[in-house]
């Protein structure tokens, strides 16, 4: 048993989680703070947790000819670099497979994958610091990701000079706040301390509601809430990239979605005839708007990029896509597969969303032309990239043939379920037997069911998208089916009362044209109520057991069987359509769901769903 403190010796084979070197010990997933993969090494177990251990490199064996010595004295208390020890040249590599390995991870193909542009900067390059204050001990500091301990801080080698000079000023004379940040405009030398503090001895300005930065020639006015890149002059870098990958002849009309203080739209504007900047944050669109006041062809709107993107339809010869780390929100895809441009480039901090969207856009009418990561963030494991995409015609009708929906059941309440949701479906029974496989799991079974019965209605289809669910109650290790008769009906709700039992629904969905399958499970723990002898049997007189699994409905108002569950409602009805609506997207299906729509039960992930 490894306990916290121990030291272990591992080989590190690649990077994982939060830029850590990865490895594995006695069947645990190792993450190595200060590692470098192809090292071996002696590291410290700081946590231990139920998806394995963090660990911190205190002695190298086999060291990597890519080690160095980190800058900083802090590098390792402190995690907000994680790749100082790491030379810049082979950073650049690392950052370069992640986002292949992102790609792959999706099965999409990593070869269009440039080489990473590199940071004129290695150091000294940020423009935004976010400081913690202790107060007791009157200092400032970052806090370490693993630990949680507090890193007194006076000097950071990624910061740019001007933020030095300022945490300098503040140095032991913040105790008034628990935190504030630091944005400094390093064209300008102009600042922003936020909040303001009051102590007399402080000799800078602080609480200023804003600042200005010089950016491609360019002045921005950035206030305390807006995003602006951290790195200004490879954010320039990136302007210029975003712009050579549009291939812009001038005549085009342009979308910036989730334009920021309207950076990329400003510099973009001089060489297309119209650029639409679309922004949901008002305080970086009342940036926006004064940044980009004196220039006639942008056009400024202030809304979410999934609600207003439907209603500019084909508008847009190119659109520029820069959401922020948890991706685009899958209506704002539908309707870029709905209303290809000819170009669209997706830029991303995140390789993982980035690969899951562009999955879904190339099921899509769209190909996949360049990806190109920046480094924005030396010393950091985070990457930039830069995706384009361009319209592929030949995929478009294939696109299309695959929105039509055909429900593989005979079950009214899978029916009834997406007819609550406003979709357009035809349904067809599958009558494929149900016999249970040995040797499967519960989720396997439901799964296998669930392909089975798609497979089925896809043959006789063979085109359009097949839907299809299999539900079944588990009661201990036993599986319960539908009831043969009254009487089993009887025993298997003697057996569920008053305890709890896990309802597993297979989904699976199947484009029929080309047999692609995707299926997933989803479970939902269900206790019941203690009924008598007496409700249960008026209830199996009433038949209604007799066509569901484990023998009852928990929708069955009249008999009203279940205490209490955890997981999705719908998912014991037959249909968690939060499972179904992802499957479907994988597949580059995009159904349109009515906006009254309200699932019943509080599964967040079906909720989720609502406004798509
Ligand atoms: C547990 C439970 C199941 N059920 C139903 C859902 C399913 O219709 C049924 C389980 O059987 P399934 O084999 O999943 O489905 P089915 O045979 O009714 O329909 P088809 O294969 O044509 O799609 O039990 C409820 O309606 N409420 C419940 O609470």
């Amino acid at each position: 048993m490894v306990e916290q403190f121990d030291i272990i010796k591992v080989k590190l084979e690649g990077i994982g989680e939060f830029g850590d070197a990865a490895s594995e010990y006695q069947g645990l997933r190792v993450s190595v703070f200060g590692g470098i993969p192809g090292e071996t090494v002696e590291a410290r177990v700081i946590r231990i947790s139920h998806d394995g251990l963090d660990a911190i490199v205190e002695n190298v064996i086999e060291a990597s000819p890519h080690r160095r010595s980190a800058v900083c004295n802090k590098f390792g208390e402190c995690s907000g670099c994680q790749w100082q020890h790491i030379r810049y040249s082979h950073q650049l590599e690392l950052k370069q497979e992640q986002v292949r390995r992102a790609l792959e991870s999706e099965g999409l193909d990593s070869a269009s994958v440039q080489p990473v542009l590199a940071s004129p900067d290695e150091f000294g390059y940020r423009n935004h610091a976010r400081l913690t204050v202790r107060r007791r001990i009157n200092q400032f500091g970052f806090i370490n990701r693993v630990t949680h301990r507090f890193v007194p801080i006076d000097q950071c080698p990624i910061m740019a000079e001007g933020i030095d000079s300022l945490m300098a000023a503040l140095s032991g004379r913040c105790a008034e706040t628990t935190q504030f940040s630091i944005r400094y405009g390093v064209n300008t030398d102009d600042y922003l301390i936020q909040p303001r503090m009051l102590n007399p001895e402080i000799t800078v300005i602080t609480g200023q509601p804003y600042y200005f930065d010089v950016m491609g020639g360019r002045k921005f006015r950035v206030s305390s809430p807006a995003f602006f890149q951290v790195n200004t002059p490879q954010a320039e870098r990136l302007a210029d990239l975003i712009r050579a990958r549009l291939e812009l002849s001038g005549s085009e009309t342009i979308i910036d979605a989730y334009a920021g203080v309207g950076t990329f739209a400003a510099l973009l504007a001089p060489y297309v005839k119209k650029v639409i900047a679309i922004e949901e944050s008002g305080a970086a669109v009342k940036d926006a708007r004064v940044n980009v006041r004196d220039i006639p062809n942008i056009e400024l709107l202030e809304a979410k990029t999934e609600s207003v993107l439907p209603h500019l339809g084909r508008l847009a010869d190119a659109v520029i896509i820069d959401p922020s780390r948890t991706g685009c929100h899958p209506a704002a895809l539908k309707t870029l597969s709905f209303y290809p441009p000819k170009r669209l480039v997706y830029v991303s901090c995140n390789p993982e969303a980035l690969a899951r969207d562009l999955r879904v856009l190339t099921r899509g009418p769209y190909a996949v032309k360049d990806i190109s990561p920046v480094d924005l963030f030396p010393q950091t494991y985070h990457v930039e990239t830069v995706a384009t995409l361009t319209f592929a015609e030949n995929k478009e009708k294939n696109f299309l043939a695959r929105q039509k929906l055909v429900l593989a059941s005979a079950s009214p309440r899978r029916s009834e379920v997406l007819t609550a949701m406003g979709l357009k479906f035809e349904a067809a029974a599958s009558e494929i037997a149900e016999a249970l496989t040995e040797g499967l799991s519960p989720e396997e079974q439901a799964k296998a069911h669930a392909i089975n019965k798609a497979a089925a209605v896809a043959e006789r289809y063979g085109a359009g998208t097949i839907i299809a669910a299999d539900t079944i109650v588990v009661s201990g290790d036993e599986i319960l089916g539908k009831p043969a008769s009254a009487e089993e009906a009887t025993a298997m709700l003697r057996k569920l009362r008053g305890k709890t039992h896990r309802v597993v629904s297979g989904v699976a969905v199947t484009d029929a044209a080309t047999g692609e399958t995707i299926a997933d499970s989803s479970t939902t723990l269900v206790t019941m109520r203690h009924y008598t002898d007496q409700e249960l049997e008026h209830y199996v007189k009433t038949g209604s057991p007799l066509d569901k699994a484990g023998a009852y409905g928990i929708q069955d108002k009249g008999f009203n069987p279940v205490s209490h569950i955890k997981g999705c409602y719908l998912n014991v009805v037959g249909l968690p359509v939060c499972l179904m609506q992802g499957l479907l997207l994988k597949l580059g299906v995009h159904p349109t769901i009515s906006t009254n729509w309200r699932p019943d039960g509080n599964c967040p992930d079906c909720r989720k769903w609502q406004c798509a």
